[in-house]
C-alpha cells in the first residue's frame, strides 16, 4: 500500500500545526522533513528543535531526512527530539554500515538515500538492514524542482534486488513527486511517496493530499489489474 510522506519543507511554516493538519486530513500518513546543513546541500532548514515541535503537534511518524555532513553527531539528538526513521545519504556516510547500526540502536528505523548521480549497486551490502531505500528524484536541496525520469529504473531496480535477496525494505521517493508523475513512481515501485510543493501548494494540504493519493492508488490499482491478467493468461 502506498503512502504519502508530506513534505513539510514546502509547508506555511508560520502555520505549521495547521498545514500539518490539513496534510493528515487529506490522507498523509508520514510527516517527512528535510534536514539541510548548507555544506552537503546549498540551502540551510531544521534541526532537532522542529522536529521537537512537530513531534508535539501529530502522531504520525516523524521520517526525518539528513542532508547533512557528519549525520553520526546528530542522530542522539534526532531521537531524543522524537524521530521515528532516519535516512542518511550514502555520499556522506564514510561508515555507513555502522550509521545505519547507530541510528537503529537509537531506537529509529534506518533509511539510506542515494542522489541522481549515485547507482543502487552502491547499497547492495547495507540493503539487509534497512528499512527504506529513499531515491532521489532531483538533486537535493531544495523543493519544487523537475522529476529526474531516470530515477524510475533505479526504483525497478531497486524492487528487483529485493526480491532476489528475499529482503522486505520500503521503496521511498522524493524529488518532483506531484499528480503528473505519482503514477510512474508507483508503477515502478515507489510506496513512501515524498511530495512538498504538490501538496502545500495552492488548493490547500487536505484537498491536494486527497487528490495526489487518489492518483497514486489509480496506479495501484493498475498494476494489481495488469498482475490479474498475467496470472489467468498462465493459467
Ligand atoms: O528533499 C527534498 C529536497 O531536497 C524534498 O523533500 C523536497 O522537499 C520535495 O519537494 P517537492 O519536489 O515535492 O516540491
Amino acid at each position: 500500500m502506498v503512502e504519502l510522506a508530506f513534505s513539510i519543507l514546502a509547508a506555511d511554516f508560520a502555520h505549521l500545526a495547521d498545514e500539518i493538519a490539513a496534510a493528515e486530513r487529506g490522507g498523509g500518513t508520514i510527516v517527512h522533513v528535510d534536514v539541510m546543513d548548507g555544506h552537503f546541500v546549498p540551502n540551510i532548514t531544521f534541526g532537532p528543535p522542529v522536529v521537537k515541535a512537530v513531534r508535539k503537534v501529530t502522531k504520525l511518524p516523524l521520517d526525518c531526512h539528513l542532508m547533512i555532513e557528519n549525520p553520526d553527531a546528530f542522530i542522539p539528538e534526532f531521537a531524543a527530539a522524537g524521530a521515528d526513521m532516519i535516512s542518511v545519504h550514502q555520499e556522506v556516510c564514510r561508515h555507513l554500515h555502522r550509521t545505519l547500526q547507530l541510528i537503529a540502536d537509537h531506537g529509529m528505523k534506518p533509511g539510506v538515500v542515494i542522489n541522481p548521480g549515485t547507482p543502487v549497486d552502491s547499497l547492495i551490502e547495507v540493503l539487509p538492514m534497512v528499512h527504506h531505500v529513499l531515491v532521489m528524484s532531483v538533486n537535493p536541496g531544495f523543493g519544487g524542482q523537475k522529476f529526474l525520469p531516470f530515477s524510475l529504473e533505479k526504483m525497478a531496480y531497486l524492487a528487483e534486488l529485493r526480491h532476489e535477496m528475499e529482503l522486505n525494505f520500503r521503496i521511498e521517493v522524493d524529488g518532483g513527486v506531484a499528480h503528473d508523475t505519482v503514477g510512474s513512481v508507483v508503477e515502478a515501485g515507489a510506496e513512501m511517496l515524498v511530495a512538498g510543493s504538490a501538496i502545500f501548494g495552492p488548493g490547500g494540504a487536505e484537498a491536494n493530499g486527497k487528490s495526489f493519493l487518489e492518483a497514486a492508488r489509480e496506479a495501484e490499482a493498475r498494476m494489481d489489474e495488469e498482475e490479474d491478467g498475467h496470472d489467468h493468461s498462465h493459467g
